[in-house]
């Protein structure tokens, strides 16, 4: 589904990804972890287009994607969640996942706003299908009020649900159970399990979480200092001396 064969980016001097390859299959669950500084999220910035690659291709379900702008990347259905949350706070819960839902729908805002024939029956199937994803997630009693006025944990869910408005064949999320306490992190663990079969969309995962990588992943790839360093099932990997090693250098 996700096909991405040798990118890299350097930024000055720095190599911050390189040589970076996956084969995430149709329904895949992936992880990629690395230490602080490792590469992680430039990856995914490169996947969805807010770098351009230096080198190598991207394709999405058989299609090039490489170079890409963000916007189309998602329209081509790569979804993404970001480390620190990037919500629109002063919106409504249920406005943000509209905003996820309307991308896919010809008409746009613009359609809503001038309420002519097509665009209103466009506007109801993005309404429809946003207050049942806010029911999947459990925060439809929460649909009118201001998303920053969620409990952390229901902003970074409410970002996994604007992520699936968009309908995405892969969902990358950044780093989800951070900031989560045990019960919370428990609870995404299943969400996410939940998420890949309800939805059938592949995933790939950012995680400094272990415990949640390990028991979640089919496949995990760990980067070090921008480069590859291991790609193997969670039990290889942590057997794996060369990843034991990148995280024992790790400070703290
Ligand atoms: N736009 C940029 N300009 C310059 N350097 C960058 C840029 N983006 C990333 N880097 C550098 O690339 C390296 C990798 O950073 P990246 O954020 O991808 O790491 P990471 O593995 O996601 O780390 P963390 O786990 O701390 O989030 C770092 O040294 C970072 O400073």
């Amino acid at each position: 589904m996700l096909d991405v064969r040798g990118i890299g980016i350097s930024f000055g001097g720095l190599t911050a990804a390189k040589d970076f390859s996956l084969a995430l299959p149709e329904n895949g669950l992936y992880g990629l972890i690395g230490p602080n500084g490792a590469g992680k999220t430039t990856c995914f910035n490169l996947l969805t287009g807010i770098y351009r690659p230096d080198t190598g291709a991207i394709f999405l379900n058989g299609a090039d994607i490489t170079g890409m702008k963000a916007h189309q990347v998602a329209r081509a259905g790569l979804a993404r969640t970001f480390q620190n949350i990037r919500l629109f706070g002063e919106l409504s819960v249920l406005d943000n996942v509209r905003l996820g839902a309307q991308m896919r729908h010809r008409h746009g805002l613009f359609g809503a706003i001038l309420r002519l024939g097509r665009q209103v029956a466009d506007e109801r199937t993005v309404v429809r299908e946003s207050v049942e994803l806010l029911e999947i997630f459990g925060l439809l009693d929460r649909a009118h009020e201001q998303a920053k006025n969620l409990p952390y944990g229901d902003q970074r869910r409410l970002e996994i649900a604007r992520a699936l408005a968009t309908q995405p064949k892969v969902l990358l999320l950044d780093e989800p159970a951070a900031g989560m306490n045990p019960q919370e992190k428990l609870e995404l663990m299943e969400l996410i399990r939940f998420i890949r079969d309800r939805f059938r969309v592949a995933i790939l995962l950012i995680e400094h979480d272990m415990k949640l990588v390990m028991s979640i992943c089919q496949r995990i790839t760990v980067l070090d200092h921008g480069e590859t360093i291991a790609v193997g099932i969670p039990a290889e990997i942590q057997a794996n001396p060369k990843v034991i090693e990148a995280y024992l250098g790790e400070p703290g």
